[in-house]
């Protein structure tokens, strides 16, 4: 991978004129009509969306997960579950990146194309364009096997089997299903809502040839290096509806969700000791509330000015993904019971996604693709998937994924009224 070429600020054509959510759709626009990939996101309690944009799809084709080290290039990691030719790795160069929060200007980074994409965007946006109907990139795979109340509690009985024949501790079913778009639908405005009703989440768009259009809410921090130059994680996982008078600090948990988290956050300390690392923070479990959900956190901390471990953040990345929190434990032998059983292609959901050194060199926000959907032309493909353990029962684990389907799913219903 190159290094960080030095970004330029550019004054917005006629910006001054628009709102900031006319802009981002501007230069989605953009980037639709000239099949360029896109991502846009809102950080979780941060005010404002960012965007960044690609000149060169075939630059963002990785293969590799991102590197986190402030010399590594910007842009935004978009990581599939399993990276395959049918689902690949991308890592979008930020060649565009905007700030809604600092709507007057935008930012280029030089690289390849980038001189005669720069005066094709400015064209464009000084022409005024027609944002009214986007064309967003859609998958070149087909839709996902859909599974049924009963083939999806037959799943999970044979994830229990497999449990109390030892062959996994934990594993992670999942399901997809699909809904049609109400005609008004717009993947905007759903960004705007989902931010709207998940102030704490991380709320994405992304849309990218190849990988079609991804839209979410996600709780799940997989790896996160902060402008104060710490390492952070976290273990989420055991879920119960948060039920009207019900509040985080009065949650009871049963023995499943406890021990369910308790293996999750076994494996995050099992990564920092295969580093050699011991000098961790680690508070909870504590119950945290993710929209209508609540789920029970560990938070882990390394504070990498103060060990010998430049690397870290790239190296856990590498060591953590798929977690036991979307594969299962242990590691290959969930995902091998997946790749049998779950008859389903799991894509872009349970992978991970967000910016790294954009805007800051030496920041990076990754987020693991939960609660999310997938958008195709007439219809939105919803996943979501349940950690099962000895105690889990079929049907209540079905009622379960019903429930993380609404989050996302939540804002399809908005555009029926
Ligand atoms: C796999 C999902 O959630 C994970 C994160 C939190 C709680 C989980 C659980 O209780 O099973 C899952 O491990 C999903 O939302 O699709």
């Amino acid at each position: 991978m190159s290094q960080r070429p030095r970004p330029t600020l550019v004054p917005y054509p006629g910006g001054e004129q628009l709102a900031p959510t006319e802009q981002l759709r501007q230069l989605v626009a953009f980037a639709l009509q000239a099949d360029l990939p896109v991502a846009l996101w809102r950080l979780p309690n941060a005010a404002h969306a960012q965007l960044c944009l690609s000149f060169s799809w075939e630059e963002a084709l990785t293969g590799l997960p991102p590197n986190l080290e402030a010399s590594a290039p910007s842009g935004f990691a978009f990581f599939p579950f399993r990276d395959s030719d049918h689902n690949p790795a991308l890592f979008l160069p930020a060649n565009v990146f905007f700030d809604s929060g600092q709507p007057a200007l935008f930012w280029v980074n030089k690289t390849g194309a980038a001189d005669f994409r720069l005066s094709e965007l400015r064209q464009f946006l000084q022409a005024s364009p027609d944002t009214a109907s986007l064309r967003w990139h859609q998958s070149p795979q087909p839709a996902p096997a859909t599974a049924s109340l009963e083939e999806y509690t037959a799943l999970v009985r044979r994830g229990v089997a497999a449990i109390e024949q030892g062959e996994v501790q934990k594993v992670v079913s999942s399901r997809a299903t699909r809904q049609l778009l109400p005609p008004s639908f717009d993947a905007l405005q759903a960004f705007e809502d989902l931010q709207a009703r998940y102030p704490q989440a991380f709320v994405s768009l992304v849309s990218a040839p190849g990988a079609g259009t991804w839209l979410g809410a996600t709780p799940e921090v997989l790896a996160e290096v902060t402008p104060e130059g710490t390492f952070r994680t976290m273990a989420l996982a055991g879920t119960q509806p948060l039920t009207p008078g019900l509040t985080a600090q009065k949650a009871i948990w049963r023995q499943k969700e406890i021990e369910e988290q308790a293996l999750v956050a076994r494996y995050i300390v099992s990564c920092f000791k295969q580093l050699r690392l011991r000098e961790y923070d680690e508070i909870g479990p504590r119950t945290v509330v993710a929209g209508e959900l609540l789920h029970l956190r560990t938070d882990f901390a390394v504070h990498l000015r103060q060990v010998p471990f430049p690397s870290l953040g790239t190296d856990m990345l590498r060591l953590l993904h798929p977690t036991s929190a979307v594969g299962g434990m242990p590691r290959q032998a969930a995902l091998d019971f997946l790749q049998q059983y779950e008859g389903y292609d799991r894509a872009y959901y349970s992978g991970f996604l967000g910016p790294v050194n954009l805007p800051q060199a030496g920041v990076a926000r990754l987020f693991v693709n939960l609660r999310c959907m997938q958008l195709r032309p007439t219809e939105a493909i919803l996943y979501a998937g349940t950690g099962l353990t000895i105690d889990s029962d079929p049907e209540r684990e079905w009622e379960e994924t019903e429930l993380k389907l609404q989050t996302a799913g939540a804002v399809l219903a908005t555009f029926n009224n």
